[in-house]
Protein backbone atom coordinates (compact mmCIF):
# COMPACT_ATOMS: atom_id res chain seq x y z
CA UNK A 1 0.00 0.00 0.00
CA UNK A 2 2.82 2.52 1.42
CA UNK A 3 4.72 1.74 -2.22
CA UNK A 4 1.97 2.77 -4.05
CA UNK A 5 1.94 5.40 -2.43
CA UNK A 6 5.21 6.27 -2.98
CA UNK A 7 4.95 5.42 -6.98
CA UNK A 8 1.56 7.23 -7.32
CA UNK A 9 3.31 10.36 -5.36
CA UNK A 10 6.20 9.98 -7.44
CA UNK A 11 4.88 9.90 -11.10
CA UNK A 12 2.42 12.52 -9.98
CA UNK A 13 5.73 14.71 -9.49
CA UNK A 14 7.20 13.30 -13.00
CA UNK A 15 4.44 13.90 -15.35
CA UNK A 16 3.82 17.77 -13.70
CA UNK A 17 7.23 18.38 -14.03
CA UNK A 18 7.37 16.58 -17.73
CA UNK A 19 4.32 19.13 -18.55
CA UNK A 20 6.21 21.72 -17.44
CA UNK A 21 9.21 20.64 -19.51
CA UNK A 22 7.46 19.76 -22.62
CA UNK A 23 5.36 23.58 -22.48
CA UNK A 24 8.24 25.21 -22.09
CA UNK A 25 10.00 23.69 -24.48
CA UNK A 26 6.87 24.03 -27.46
CA UNK A 27 7.21 27.79 -26.10
CA UNK A 28 11.16 28.33 -27.04
CA UNK A 29 10.79 26.29 -30.42
CA UNK A 30 7.93 29.07 -31.16
CA UNK A 31 10.35 31.87 -29.68
CA UNK A 32 13.42 30.44 -32.13
CA UNK A 33 11.22 30.36 -34.91
CA UNK A 34 10.30 34.42 -33.81
CA UNK A 35 14.14 34.96 -33.82
CA UNK A 36 14.79 33.43 -37.15
CA UNK A 37 11.97 35.97 -38.76
CA UNK A 38 13.44 39.40 -36.79
CA UNK A 39 16.82 38.32 -38.29
CA UNK A 40 15.66 37.61 -41.81
CA UNK A 41 14.21 41.01 -41.34
CA UNK A 42 17.31 42.64 -40.03
CA UNK A 43 18.92 41.10 -43.40
CA UNK A 44 16.64 42.68 -45.67
CA UNK A 45 17.11 46.16 -43.79
CA UNK A 46 21.18 45.31 -44.54
CA UNK A 47 20.35 44.42 -48.15
CA UNK A 48 18.12 47.59 -48.72
CA UNK A 49 21.06 50.05 -46.63
CA UNK A 50 23.84 48.31 -49.03
CA UNK A 51 21.61 48.69 -52.20
CA UNK A 52 21.16 52.41 -51.49
CA UNK A 53 24.98 52.77 -50.47
CA UNK A 54 25.90 51.45 -53.93
CA UNK A 55 24.44 54.72 -55.65
CA UNK A 56 26.21 56.58 -53.78
CA UNK A 57 29.73 58.15 -56.25
CA UNK A 58 32.78 56.97 -54.02
CA UNK A 59 34.37 60.29 -54.46
CA UNK A 60 31.25 61.36 -52.43
CA UNK A 61 31.83 58.80 -49.84
CA UNK A 62 35.25 59.37 -49.33
CA UNK A 63 34.80 63.32 -48.99
CA UNK A 64 31.76 62.83 -46.45
CA UNK A 65 32.58 59.55 -44.96
CA UNK A 66 36.06 61.14 -42.90
CA UNK A 67 33.45 65.16 -42.12
CA UNK A 68 33.69 65.18 -38.68
CA UNK A 69 30.28 66.13 -36.78
CA UNK A 70 30.45 69.96 -37.54
CA UNK A 71 31.62 69.79 -40.96
CA UNK A 72 28.70 67.49 -41.76
CA UNK A 73 26.36 69.85 -40.49
CA UNK A 74 28.10 72.63 -42.57
CA UNK A 75 28.68 71.18 -45.71
CA UNK A 76 24.76 70.27 -45.46
CA UNK A 77 23.50 73.64 -44.21
CA UNK A 78 25.70 75.14 -47.18
CA UNK A 79 24.32 73.04 -49.62
CA UNK A 80 27.87 71.22 -51.11
CA UNK A 81 26.11 67.69 -49.74
CA UNK A 82 22.49 66.27 -49.96
CA UNK A 83 20.67 64.60 -47.29
CA UNK A 84 20.35 61.54 -48.99
CA UNK A 85 24.46 61.32 -49.57
CA UNK A 86 24.98 62.10 -46.19
CA UNK A 87 22.44 59.20 -45.37
CA UNK A 88 24.06 56.85 -47.89
CA UNK A 89 27.30 57.25 -46.98
CA UNK A 90 26.05 56.30 -43.39
CA UNK A 91 24.83 53.18 -44.72
CA UNK A 92 28.28 52.33 -45.86
CA UNK A 93 30.17 53.35 -43.46
CA UNK A 94 27.38 51.42 -40.87
CA UNK A 95 27.37 48.35 -42.91
CA UNK A 96 31.49 48.19 -42.54
CA UNK A 97 31.33 48.50 -39.10
CA UNK A 98 28.63 46.32 -38.44
CA UNK A 99 30.97 43.41 -39.97
CA UNK A 100 33.23 43.00 -36.90
CA UNK A 101 30.49 44.23 -34.33
CA UNK A 102 27.66 43.22 -34.72
CA UNK A 103 25.81 45.96 -33.17
CA UNK A 104 23.24 47.10 -35.78
CA UNK A 105 19.70 45.53 -35.03
CA UNK A 106 17.47 47.16 -37.83
CA UNK A 107 18.72 50.29 -40.60
CA UNK A 108 15.33 52.51 -40.41
CA UNK A 109 14.65 51.71 -43.93
CA UNK A 110 12.50 55.34 -44.15
CA UNK A 111 15.67 56.92 -43.56
CA UNK A 112 16.24 57.38 -47.41
CA UNK A 113 12.75 59.08 -47.65
CA UNK A 114 13.36 61.23 -45.47
CA UNK A 115 16.34 62.61 -46.96
CA UNK A 116 15.37 62.53 -50.09
CA UNK A 117 12.09 64.71 -48.76
CA UNK A 118 14.47 67.59 -47.24
CA UNK A 119 16.46 67.28 -50.17
CA UNK A 120 13.04 68.46 -52.48
CA UNK A 121 12.04 70.75 -49.63
CA UNK A 122 15.75 73.00 -49.78
CA UNK A 123 15.88 72.94 -53.77
CA UNK A 124 11.84 73.39 -54.49
CA UNK A 125 10.30 74.71 -51.23
CA UNK A 126 10.56 78.58 -51.24
CA UNK A 127 11.33 80.48 -48.15
CA UNK A 128 12.66 77.09 -47.38
CA UNK A 129 15.40 77.57 -43.51
CA UNK A 130 17.28 74.19 -43.47
CA UNK A 131 16.82 73.88 -39.60
CA UNK A 132 19.84 73.06 -37.51
CA UNK A 133 20.05 69.29 -37.87
CA UNK A 134 19.43 69.24 -41.61
CA UNK A 135 20.15 66.17 -42.98
CA UNK A 136 22.88 64.58 -40.02
CA UNK A 137 22.47 61.21 -39.84
CA UNK A 138 21.75 59.72 -36.36
CA UNK A 139 21.87 56.35 -34.30
CA UNK A 140 19.66 55.28 -31.81
CA UNK A 141 19.89 52.64 -29.15
CA UNK A 142 17.07 50.11 -29.49
CA UNK A 143 15.36 50.74 -27.06
CA UNK A 144 15.00 54.85 -28.22
CA UNK A 145 11.19 54.82 -29.26
CA UNK A 146 10.90 55.40 -33.17
CA UNK A 147 7.40 55.05 -34.92
CA UNK A 148 7.05 51.30 -36.51
CA UNK A 149 10.10 49.77 -35.06
CA UNK A 150 10.84 47.09 -32.41
CA UNK A 151 11.76 48.37 -28.66
CA UNK A 152 12.56 44.78 -27.49
CA UNK A 153 15.36 45.13 -25.19
CA UNK A 154 16.50 42.04 -25.99
CA UNK A 155 13.48 39.99 -25.12
CA UNK A 156 12.61 37.83 -27.79
CA UNK A 157 8.94 38.16 -26.77
CA UNK A 158 8.52 42.05 -27.70
CA UNK A 159 9.74 41.70 -31.42
CA UNK A 160 7.13 42.42 -34.20
CA UNK A 161 5.16 44.82 -31.45
CA UNK A 162 6.38 48.18 -33.82
CA UNK A 163 5.84 51.47 -31.38
CA UNK A 164 2.82 53.58 -32.98
CA UNK A 165 4.57 56.70 -31.90
CA UNK A 166 8.06 58.62 -31.74
CA UNK A 167 9.54 59.52 -28.40
CA UNK A 168 9.66 63.11 -28.23
CA UNK A 169 13.31 63.28 -28.42
CA UNK A 170 13.03 61.10 -31.80
CA UNK A 171 10.33 63.53 -32.70
CA UNK A 172 12.52 66.51 -31.66
CA UNK A 173 15.05 65.17 -33.44
CA UNK A 174 13.12 64.88 -36.38
CA UNK A 175 11.83 68.11 -36.90
CA UNK A 176 15.58 69.34 -36.28
CA UNK A 177 16.48 67.52 -39.44
CA UNK A 178 18.07 64.91 -38.00
CA UNK A 179 17.45 61.35 -40.10
CA UNK A 180 17.54 58.10 -37.43
CA UNK A 181 19.50 55.92 -39.72
CA UNK A 182 19.82 52.50 -37.65
CA UNK A 183 19.11 51.04 -33.99
CA UNK A 184 22.05 49.52 -31.92
CA UNK A 185 22.18 46.64 -29.95
CA UNK A 186 21.26 46.48 -26.07
CA UNK A 187 21.87 43.15 -23.70
CA UNK A 188 18.61 41.44 -22.78
CA UNK A 189 16.59 43.08 -20.06
CA UNK A 190 19.20 46.69 -20.48
CA UNK A 191 20.41 45.66 -17.01
CA UNK A 192 23.77 44.74 -17.77
CA UNK A 193 26.93 45.99 -19.14
CA UNK A 194 27.79 43.72 -21.56
CA UNK A 195 25.65 43.08 -24.75
CA UNK A 196 24.08 40.26 -26.01
CA UNK A 197 20.72 39.18 -26.44
CA UNK A 198 18.80 36.27 -28.06
CA UNK A 199 17.34 38.46 -30.42
CA UNK A 200 20.26 40.20 -32.34
CA UNK A 201 22.85 38.28 -30.63
CA UNK A 202 26.51 39.41 -29.17
CA UNK A 203 27.68 42.81 -30.01
CA UNK A 204 31.72 43.50 -30.39
CA UNK A 205 34.20 45.22 -29.15
CA UNK A 206 35.78 46.71 -32.25
CA UNK A 207 39.38 46.52 -30.70
CA UNK A 208 39.04 43.04 -29.80
CA UNK A 209 36.10 40.76 -30.59
CA UNK A 210 36.93 38.45 -27.53
CA UNK A 211 35.76 41.99 -25.43
CA UNK A 212 32.86 43.75 -24.87
CA UNK A 213 31.87 47.59 -26.27
CA UNK A 214 29.85 47.62 -22.43
CA UNK A 215 26.29 48.47 -22.13
CA UNK A 216 22.99 49.03 -22.36
CA UNK A 217 24.07 51.39 -24.81
CA UNK A 218 27.18 48.55 -26.49
CA UNK A 219 25.95 48.83 -29.73
CA UNK A 220 25.68 52.59 -29.98
CA UNK A 221 29.59 51.96 -28.20
CA UNK A 222 30.85 50.04 -30.88
CA UNK A 223 29.36 51.44 -34.09
CA UNK A 224 30.71 54.73 -32.97
CA UNK A 225 33.86 53.97 -31.86
CA UNK A 226 34.41 51.91 -35.18
CA UNK A 227 33.30 55.04 -37.60
CA UNK A 228 29.38 53.63 -37.81
CA UNK A 229 28.08 56.41 -36.66
CA UNK A 230 29.03 60.41 -36.30
CA UNK A 231 26.22 60.80 -33.06
CA UNK A 232 23.67 58.06 -31.31
CA UNK A 233 21.23 58.11 -28.28
CA UNK A 234 21.81 55.67 -25.61
CA UNK A 235 20.37 55.77 -21.93
CA UNK A 236 21.16 55.40 -18.96
CA UNK A 237 20.34 54.17 -15.41
CA UNK A 238 23.11 52.92 -14.10
CA UNK A 239 25.90 53.50 -16.55
CA UNK A 240 24.47 52.15 -19.61
CA UNK A 241 25.62 55.52 -21.45
CA UNK A 242 28.95 56.13 -19.22
CA UNK A 243 30.24 52.41 -18.82
CA UNK A 244 29.99 51.62 -22.78
CA UNK A 245 31.91 54.97 -23.95
CA UNK A 246 34.91 54.57 -21.42
CA UNK A 247 35.41 50.64 -22.67
CA UNK A 248 35.22 51.67 -26.36
CA UNK A 249 36.95 55.28 -25.99
CA UNK A 250 33.94 57.52 -26.90
CA UNK A 251 32.30 60.21 -24.78
CA UNK A 252 28.71 61.05 -24.01
CA UNK A 253 26.72 62.28 -21.54
CA UNK A 254 23.30 61.25 -19.07
CA UNK A 255 21.39 64.24 -17.95
CA UNK A 256 19.81 64.59 -14.53
CA UNK A 257 16.09 63.09 -15.56
CA UNK A 258 13.82 66.00 -16.13
CA UNK A 259 16.37 67.22 -18.76
CA UNK A 260 14.42 65.41 -21.02
CA UNK A 261 11.09 63.82 -21.73
CA UNK A 262 9.96 60.24 -20.93
CA UNK A 263 6.73 60.11 -22.35
CA UNK A 264 6.38 56.57 -23.91
CA UNK A 265 9.78 55.27 -22.90
CA UNK A 266 10.25 51.84 -22.41
CA UNK A 267 12.89 51.06 -19.39
CA UNK A 268 13.87 47.87 -17.87
CA UNK A 269 11.64 47.63 -15.01
CA UNK A 270 8.74 50.04 -15.85
CA UNK A 271 7.40 51.66 -12.56
CA UNK A 272 10.24 52.35 -11.25
CA UNK A 273 10.47 55.93 -8.92
CA UNK A 274 13.66 57.31 -7.57
CA UNK A 275 16.24 55.04 -9.70
CA UNK A 276 16.16 57.63 -12.78
CA UNK A 277 17.10 56.80 -16.22
CA UNK A 278 17.53 59.27 -18.98
CA UNK A 279 18.44 59.45 -22.76
CA UNK A 280 21.56 61.33 -23.60
CA UNK A 281 23.98 61.64 -26.79
CA UNK A 282 27.25 59.55 -27.38
CA UNK A 283 29.53 60.56 -30.14
CA UNK A 284 33.33 60.16 -30.46
CA UNK A 285 34.36 63.64 -28.73
CA UNK A 286 32.53 65.55 -25.88
CA UNK A 287 32.45 68.43 -28.34
CA UNK A 288 29.74 66.66 -30.61
CA UNK A 289 27.21 66.25 -27.61
CA UNK A 290 27.77 69.82 -26.39
CA UNK A 291 26.44 71.13 -30.02
CA UNK A 292 23.60 68.69 -29.97
CA UNK A 293 22.85 69.77 -27.06
CA UNK A 294 22.62 73.32 -27.32
CA UNK A 295 20.14 72.61 -30.29
CA UNK A 296 18.19 70.73 -28.71
CA UNK A 297 17.68 72.79 -25.35
CA UNK A 298 17.81 76.15 -27.03
CA UNK A 299 13.91 76.74 -26.25
CA UNK A 300 11.45 75.11 -24.64
CA UNK A 301 10.23 72.70 -26.70
CA UNK A 302 10.77 69.69 -24.85
CA UNK A 303 8.71 71.20 -21.94
CA UNK A 304 5.88 72.40 -24.15
CA UNK A 305 5.30 68.54 -25.49
CA UNK A 306 5.62 67.00 -22.00
CA UNK A 307 4.76 69.39 -19.57
CA UNK A 308 6.29 67.30 -16.77
CA UNK A 309 9.67 68.82 -17.95
CA UNK A 310 10.35 71.72 -16.60
CA UNK A 311 11.44 74.42 -18.98
CA UNK A 312 15.37 74.51 -18.38
CA UNK A 313 16.90 75.57 -21.49
CA UNK A 314 20.59 75.69 -22.27
CA UNK A 315 22.89 77.91 -19.84
CA UNK A 316 25.23 79.29 -22.06
CA UNK A 317 26.28 81.91 -19.60
CA UNK A 318 27.40 79.17 -17.38
CA UNK A 319 28.82 76.89 -19.97
CA UNK A 320 31.26 79.38 -20.93
CA UNK A 321 32.62 80.82 -17.75
CA UNK A 322 36.01 80.60 -17.94
CA UNK A 323 36.22 81.31 -13.65
CA UNK A 324 38.25 78.35 -12.15
CA UNK A 325 36.00 75.83 -10.29
CA UNK A 326 36.08 73.56 -7.37
CA UNK A 327 36.20 69.76 -7.83
CA UNK A 328 35.85 66.84 -5.98
CA UNK A 329 38.02 64.04 -6.66
CA UNK A 330 38.11 60.35 -5.67
CA UNK A 331 40.11 57.23 -7.15
CA UNK A 332 38.03 55.00 -4.71
CA UNK A 333 34.90 55.19 -3.56
CA UNK A 334 35.40 52.80 -1.02
CA UNK A 335 33.33 49.78 -2.23
CA UNK A 336 35.24 48.42 -5.44
CA UNK A 337 38.70 49.86 -6.27
CA UNK A 338 39.32 50.38 -9.46
CA UNK A 339 42.53 48.75 -11.75
CA UNK A 340 45.21 50.87 -11.37
CA UNK A 341 45.00 52.05 -15.28
CA UNK A 342 41.68 53.41 -13.84
CA UNK A 343 43.40 55.24 -10.97
CA UNK A 344 46.02 56.69 -13.47
CA UNK A 345 43.38 57.99 -15.62
CA UNK A 346 41.67 59.89 -13.08
CA UNK A 347 45.35 61.16 -11.46
CA UNK A 348 46.11 62.50 -15.44
CA UNK A 349 43.09 64.21 -15.34
CA UNK A 350 43.15 65.91 -12.22
CA UNK A 351 46.75 67.73 -13.55
CA UNK A 352 44.90 68.61 -16.66
CA UNK A 353 41.69 70.63 -15.04
CA UNK A 354 44.63 71.81 -12.53
CA UNK A 355 46.64 73.64 -15.17
CA UNK A 356 43.75 75.46 -16.59
CA UNK A 357 43.02 76.67 -13.20
CA UNK A 358 40.36 74.93 -11.28
CA UNK A 359 40.70 73.68 -7.56
CA UNK A 360 41.00 69.92 -7.23
CA UNK A 361 40.15 69.02 -3.08
CA UNK A 362 40.18 64.91 -2.43
CA UNK A 363 36.24 63.91 -1.50
CA UNK A 364 35.00 61.06 0.38
CA UNK A 365 31.73 59.20 -1.02
CA UNK A 366 29.60 58.95 2.13
CA UNK A 367 28.42 55.47 3.03
CA UNK A 368 29.53 53.88 0.02
CA UNK A 369 28.93 50.28 1.41
CA UNK A 370 25.15 51.37 1.83
CA UNK A 371 24.87 53.37 -1.94
CA UNK A 372 25.47 49.76 -3.43
CA UNK A 373 22.57 48.20 -1.24
CA UNK A 374 20.04 51.15 -1.61
CA UNK A 375 21.11 50.85 -5.39
CA UNK A 376 20.45 47.38 -5.88
CA UNK A 377 17.11 47.55 -4.31
CA UNK A 378 15.60 50.34 -6.09
CA UNK A 379 16.48 49.53 -9.58
CA UNK A 380 15.52 45.66 -9.37
CA UNK A 381 12.36 47.60 -7.18
CA UNK A 382 10.26 44.19 -6.81
CA UNK A 383 13.22 42.05 -6.18
CA UNK A 384 13.85 41.24 -9.78
CA UNK A 385 9.99 39.49 -10.03
CA UNK A 386 8.82 41.64 -12.57
CA UNK A 387 12.00 40.81 -14.84
CA UNK A 388 12.60 37.25 -13.59
CA UNK A 389 8.98 36.84 -15.06
CA UNK A 390 9.96 38.08 -18.33
CA UNK A 391 13.17 35.85 -18.79
CA UNK A 392 11.44 32.85 -18.14
CA UNK A 393 8.89 33.30 -20.83
CA UNK A 394 11.73 34.13 -23.18
CA UNK A 395 15.00 32.85 -24.62
CA UNK A 396 17.71 33.64 -21.67
CA UNK A 397 20.86 34.69 -23.23
CA UNK A 398 23.69 33.07 -21.65
CA UNK A 399 25.60 36.41 -20.97
CA UNK A 400 22.39 36.94 -17.92
CA UNK A 401 22.50 33.95 -16.49
CA UNK A 402 24.77 35.30 -13.16
CA UNK A 403 22.07 37.97 -12.64
CA UNK A 404 19.03 35.46 -13.54
CA UNK A 405 20.68 32.68 -11.02
CA UNK A 406 20.73 35.47 -8.27
CA UNK A 407 17.37 36.80 -9.62
CA UNK A 408 16.34 32.94 -9.19
CA UNK A 409 17.47 32.26 -5.33
CA UNK A 410 14.35 32.15 -3.43
CA UNK A 411 14.39 35.32 -1.11
CA UNK A 412 14.83 33.37 2.12
CA UNK A 413 17.85 31.81 0.77
CA UNK A 414 19.09 34.50 -0.16
CA UNK A 415 19.43 35.92 3.09
CA UNK A 416 20.80 32.85 4.29
CA UNK A 417 23.40 32.86 1.86
CA UNK A 418 24.05 36.83 3.17
CA UNK A 419 24.64 35.50 6.54
CA UNK A 420 26.93 33.04 5.43
CA UNK A 421 28.77 35.33 3.27
CA UNK A 422 28.99 37.61 5.64
CA UNK A 423 32.16 35.81 6.73
CA UNK A 424 34.37 35.36 4.17
CA UNK A 425 32.97 37.67 1.45
CA UNK A 426 31.00 40.74 2.95
CA UNK A 427 30.53 42.52 -0.12
CA UNK A 428 28.52 39.68 -1.46
CA UNK A 429 26.57 39.45 1.82
CA UNK A 430 25.79 42.87 1.45
CA UNK A 431 24.41 42.60 -2.33
CA UNK A 432 22.59 39.32 -0.69
CA UNK A 433 20.45 41.20 1.24
CA UNK A 434 19.52 43.81 -1.12
CA UNK A 435 16.52 42.21 -2.72
CA UNK A 436 13.40 44.14 -0.80
CA UNK A 437 11.13 41.47 0.99
CA UNK A 438 8.54 43.40 0.94
CA UNK A 439 6.84 47.21 0.61
CA UNK A 440 8.05 48.88 4.18
CA UNK A 441 11.55 47.60 3.41
CA UNK A 442 11.29 49.05 -0.17
CA UNK A 443 9.55 52.61 1.44
CA UNK A 444 12.33 52.39 4.03
CA UNK A 445 14.72 52.20 1.14
CA UNK A 446 13.38 55.38 -0.69
CA UNK A 447 13.45 57.42 2.08
CA UNK A 448 17.09 55.96 2.95
CA UNK A 449 17.83 57.54 -0.58
CA UNK A 450 15.65 60.88 0.07
CA UNK A 451 17.48 61.32 3.10
CA UNK A 452 21.03 60.69 1.35
CA UNK A 453 20.63 62.98 -1.60
CA UNK A 454 20.06 65.40 1.34
CA UNK A 455 23.36 64.56 2.90
CA UNK A 456 25.76 64.20 -0.20
CA UNK A 457 24.02 67.98 -1.47
CA UNK A 458 24.80 69.37 1.45
CA UNK A 459 28.23 67.66 1.87
CA UNK A 460 29.57 69.28 -1.19
CA UNK A 461 27.77 72.82 -0.60
CA UNK A 462 29.78 72.75 2.92
CA UNK A 463 32.91 71.92 0.91
CA UNK A 464 31.79 74.05 -1.84
CA UNK A 465 32.46 71.89 -4.44
CA UNK A 466 30.94 72.25 -8.32
CA UNK A 467 31.64 69.01 -9.81
CA UNK A 468 33.05 65.83 -9.08
CA UNK A 469 35.75 63.74 -10.71
CA UNK A 470 36.10 60.28 -10.42
CA UNK A 471 36.35 56.70 -12.47
CA UNK A 472 33.38 55.44 -14.53
CA UNK A 473 34.49 51.97 -13.45
CA UNK A 474 36.94 49.88 -11.96
CA UNK A 475 38.23 47.86 -15.21
CA UNK A 476 39.13 48.53 -18.94
CA UNK A 477 36.79 46.96 -21.26
CA UNK A 478 36.04 43.13 -20.16
CA UNK A 479 35.82 40.03 -21.88
CA UNK A 480 32.30 39.26 -22.76
CA UNK A 481 31.69 37.17 -19.91
CA UNK A 482 32.90 39.17 -17.04
CA UNK A 483 30.70 41.96 -17.54
CA UNK A 484 27.86 40.70 -15.94
CA UNK A 485 29.55 38.98 -13.11
CA UNK A 486 30.97 41.96 -11.83
CA UNK A 487 27.48 43.83 -11.85
CA UNK A 488 28.48 45.36 -8.77
CA UNK A 489 31.37 47.47 -10.59
CA UNK A 490 28.38 50.05 -11.20
CA UNK A 491 28.68 51.64 -8.09
CA UNK A 492 30.94 53.84 -10.03
CA UNK A 493 27.80 55.45 -12.34
CA UNK A 494 25.24 54.11 -10.46
CA UNK A 495 25.65 56.53 -7.44
CA UNK A 496 24.90 59.27 -10.15
CA UNK A 497 21.38 57.92 -11.17
CA UNK A 498 20.24 57.55 -7.33
CA UNK A 499 21.53 61.09 -6.72
CA UNK A 500 20.07 62.23 -10.09
CA UNK A 501 22.83 63.86 -11.17
CA UNK A 502 24.24 65.10 -14.53
CA UNK A 503 27.27 62.31 -15.03
CA UNK A 504 29.05 61.66 -18.61
CA UNK A 505 32.62 60.65 -19.64
CA UNK A 506 35.40 61.49 -21.71
CA UNK A 507 38.89 59.01 -23.15
CA UNK A 508 41.67 60.38 -21.17
CA UNK A 509 44.30 57.48 -22.04
CA UNK A 510 44.99 53.77 -23.11
CA UNK A 511 46.18 50.84 -20.99
CA UNK A 512 50.17 51.09 -20.81
CA UNK A 513 52.74 48.54 -20.02
CA UNK A 514 53.34 50.27 -16.92
CA UNK A 515 49.62 49.91 -15.71
CA UNK A 516 49.91 45.95 -16.54
CA UNK A 517 52.93 45.47 -14.27
CA UNK A 518 51.32 47.52 -11.50
CA UNK A 519 48.38 45.57 -11.84
CA UNK A 520 50.21 42.05 -11.39
CA UNK A 521 52.17 43.72 -8.70
CA UNK A 522 49.84 45.66 -6.71
CA UNK A 523 46.15 45.10 -7.12
CA UNK A 524 44.50 42.68 -4.49
CA UNK A 525 42.98 39.99 -4.95
CA UNK A 526 40.95 39.21 -1.54
CA UNK A 527 37.92 38.31 -2.64
CA UNK A 528 36.25 36.92 -6.48
CA UNK A 529 35.02 40.03 -7.61
CA UNK A 530 38.66 41.11 -7.13
CA UNK A 531 40.14 38.20 -9.21
CA UNK A 532 37.66 39.00 -11.82
CA UNK A 533 38.21 42.60 -12.27
CA UNK A 534 42.48 41.63 -12.37
CA UNK A 535 41.76 38.73 -15.01
CA UNK A 536 39.67 40.64 -17.15
CA UNK A 537 42.05 43.29 -17.22
CA UNK A 538 45.13 41.62 -17.99
CA UNK A 539 46.06 41.42 -21.85
CA UNK A 540 44.60 45.17 -22.34
CA UNK A 541 47.21 47.24 -23.49
CA UNK A 542 46.00 49.84 -25.73
CA UNK A 543 42.49 49.43 -24.65
CA UNK A 544 41.14 53.15 -23.95
CA UNK A 545 40.41 54.64 -20.72
CA UNK A 546 38.10 57.05 -19.56
CA UNK A 547 37.42 59.72 -16.52
CA UNK A 548 33.94 60.84 -15.29
CA UNK A 549 32.80 63.97 -14.42
CA UNK A 550 29.19 64.54 -12.54
CA UNK A 551 27.50 67.52 -11.08
CA UNK A 552 23.96 68.24 -9.53
CA UNK A 553 20.31 68.12 -11.66
CA UNK A 554 20.57 70.86 -14.17
CA UNK A 555 23.93 71.30 -14.16
CA UNK A 556 24.71 69.93 -16.92
CA UNK A 557 26.50 73.20 -18.66
CA UNK A 558 28.88 73.00 -15.73
CA UNK A 559 29.35 69.08 -16.42
CA UNK A 560 30.00 69.70 -20.28
CA UNK A 561 32.35 72.36 -19.47
CA UNK A 562 34.73 70.43 -17.21
CA UNK A 563 34.75 67.05 -20.07
CA UNK A 564 35.27 70.10 -22.49
CA UNK A 565 38.62 70.90 -20.57
CA UNK A 566 39.69 67.21 -19.95
CA UNK A 567 39.19 66.75 -23.43
CA UNK A 568 40.83 69.23 -24.73
CA UNK A 569 44.46 68.60 -23.15
CA UNK A 570 44.21 64.61 -22.76
CA UNK A 571 46.48 62.87 -24.68
CA UNK A 572 44.15 60.25 -26.17
CA UNK A 573 44.07 59.01 -29.87
C1 LIG B 1 20.60 39.11 -5.25
C2 LIG B 1 21.15 40.22 -6.05
C3 LIG B 1 20.68 40.20 -7.46
C4 LIG B 1 21.22 41.37 -8.17
C5 LIG B 1 21.02 41.24 -9.60
C6 LIG B 1 21.67 42.35 -10.33
C7 LIG B 1 20.70 43.25 -10.91
C8 LIG B 1 20.99 44.34 -11.53
C9 LIG B 1 22.35 44.79 -11.77
C10 LIG B 1 22.33 46.24 -12.03
C11 LIG B 1 23.27 46.58 -13.05
C12 LIG B 1 22.94 47.95 -13.53
C13 LIG B 1 23.30 48.08 -14.95
C14 LIG B 1 22.64 49.31 -15.47
C15 LIG B 1 22.67 49.34 -16.90
C16 LIG B 1 21.90 50.53 -17.42
O1 LIG B 1 22.19 51.67 -17.13
N1 LIG B 1 20.86 50.25 -18.20
C17 LIG B 1 20.06 51.27 -18.83
C18 LIG B 1 18.64 50.93 -18.86
O2 LIG B 1 17.94 51.95 -19.52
Amino acid sequence: MILLIVVGVFSAIFTYLWRLWSLREKRQSELREIVARKRAERDESVKFAQKSAEKLEKSKFDQISVMSFEELKENLQNGSISCLEAVRTYYQKAILANKSTNSICMFILESEKWAEEWDEKAKNQEGFVKPPLFGVPFSLKECVPIKGYDQTRGFVQDTFRPTPVDSVLVEQLKLLGAIPFCQTNVPQSLLSFNCSNPVYGLTKHPLNPERTPGGSSGGESALLAANGSVIGIGGDVGGSIRIPCAFTGTAGIKPSHLRFSHRGVCGSVPGRPLINSNDGPMAKDIKTSIELLKILWNDTWISDQDPYVPPVVWNEKEFSKTSPLRIGYYIDDGWFTPTPMVQRAVLEAKEILEAKGHILVPFRVPNAYNVMFMFLRAVCVDAGSFLSRKLMNDIIDPLLYTQVLLWMIPLPIQRLFAWMANVFFPRLGNIMRAMTLNTAQLRQTYADIEAYRSEFTQLMKDKNIDALLCPPTVTPALPHVMASKLFTATSYTGIFNLLDFAAGVVPVTRVCKEDLQKLEDEYEEHDLWYKIAKNGSRDSLGLPIAVQVATPPFKEEVCLRILRDIEQDAKFQ
